[in-house]
């Protein structure tokens, strides 16, 4: 078997060196010419995988270690009898941990309290249900839109001119979509910008083109009283540096880019390789992740809540310095901006989550140890 792999998949030769020989290529740099000698194409989100790029070739299987489809052409995939799998939820967690930081950066430089804020979450599947459950767990009220779910389970969903109406911040975590009732192309566009709440807080971690960024850009040069997050843009690799400079926090798209995410995407793919193959899966994740650099820390039982929470969070990871690292990539030329996106996510440094830091927390301060254990960290 012959395998074509996305050179940024971490772990191939583990999960996949005994099914035969892997080839690696930048993502980007995938063509016909390549999955032209490849049985299986192993890639991530930058490839865009559809008839143009596989008709003819002898490609059987199409794996993508990511959540995301949108670069999948997935009713041709059912037409010319490729399977297909994605990864579904492996880098949830790393997104979660990437709203959480920002949320502790805009508090500390806003001055603002996050336990009285009132938070809307559109999208609630993979990543956005995870991000209600800790955010509710903290303590914090949360509205939830979610369309498709709501016609097929009913329940207590708001809807999106809601969301805009009500919510001090709003977190993205749609798939994009073009087609259908609740296509999510342009989701917020200049119209739906406009009824934002005066002080809002927009963080989009799901796909650049779900808020229309020209619009998002004319909005913000006009003084909207607005703090924006973007860690996805429309047309990457290439960034409006304009409207980069306008944002509060900007990243290269590297929400989920968790060691344990990234890491989580390959066994999935492996599972799921091995699945259509007819053979068990043996290798397992757990033999293989590195031990967490930090793995405990102690706060003292009188440390203040909203203190011990951001503390705890940023051990872990603080997109600060993601968005500083962004930025200076970005003081280059349109062609050093462009390799420079992916560079920073080819070279992303080690970040793990929540769940791999034991907090051990003195004395009786119940409240505190019942937010950290929302937060996911273990609890000694
Ligand atoms: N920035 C990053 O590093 C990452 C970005 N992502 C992106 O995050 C997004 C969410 O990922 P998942 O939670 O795994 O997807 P998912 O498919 O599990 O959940 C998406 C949810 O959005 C809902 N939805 C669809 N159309 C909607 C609309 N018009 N309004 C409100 N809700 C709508 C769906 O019903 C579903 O519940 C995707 O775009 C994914 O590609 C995912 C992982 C990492
Ligand atoms: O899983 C997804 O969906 C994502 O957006 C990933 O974080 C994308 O990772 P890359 O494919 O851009 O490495």
């Amino acid at each position: 078997m012959r395998l074509l792999a996305d050179e940024n998949i971490p772990l191939l030769d583990p999960f996949f060196a005994a099914f035969g020989e892997i080839r690696r290529l930048p993502g980007r740099a995938i063509d016909r010419a390549a999955v032209a000698n490849a049985d299986a194409l192993l890639v991530r989100s930058v490839t865009r995988v559809d008839r143009a790029l596989l008709d003819g070739s002898p490609v059987q299987f199409v794996g993508t270690c990511t959540i995301g489809t949108d670069h999948l052409d997935l009713p041709y995939f059912a037409e010319a009898g490729i399977a297909w799998s994605s990864a579904p939820g492996c880098n949830a967690r790393g997104v979660v941990e990437y709203v959480l930081g920002a949320l502790f950066a805009l508090a500390e430089r806003r001055g603002a309290e996050l336990a009285t804020r009132t938070y809307g979450v559109v999208g609630a599947g993979q990543v956005g249900s995870r991000l209600v459950e800790v955010l509710r767990g903290l303590g914090w009220t949360v509205l939830v839109c979610d369309p498709p779910r709501q016609a097929r389970e009913g329940g207590d969903f708001v809807t999106l001119e809601e969301i805009l109406q009500h919510c001090d911040v709003i977190s993205l975590h749609t798939p994009l979509t073009r087609d259908g009732a609740d296509a999510t192309w342009h989701l917020l566009d200049a119209e739906r910008l406009a009824q934002l709440k005066p002080g809002c807080w927009l963080i989009n971690a799901s796909r650049g083109a779900v808020v229309d960024n020209p619009a998002l850009k004319a909005h913000l040069s006009g003084g909207a009283d607005l703090e924006v997050v973007l860690d996805v843009w429309e047309g990457e690799p290439e960034v409006d540096v304009e409207l980069a400079a306008l944002c509060r926090l900007a990243t290269p798209h590297i929400a989920g880019y968790s060691l344990d995410g990234k890491l989580r995407g390959t066994e999935q793919i492996y599972q799921a390789f091995c699945a259509w193959r007819g053979e068990p899966a043996q290798v397992e994740l757990a033999q293989l992740l590195p031990p967490a650099w930090l793995g405990e820390l102690v706060l003292h039982e009188q440390a203040d809540p909203a203190w011990a929470l951001a503390m705890v969070c940023r051990a872990v990871y603080d997109p600060r310095l993601d968005d500083a690292a962004f930025r200076r990539s970005l003081l280059g030329d349109a062609e050093q901006r462009r390799l420079g996106f992916d560079a920073l996510r080819k070279h992303y440094p080690m970040r793990r989550e929540l769940p791999d830091l034991t907090v051990r927390v003195g004395g009786t301060a119940q409240q505190l140890r019942r937010q950290l254990a929302a937060l996911g960290v273990r609890l000694a």
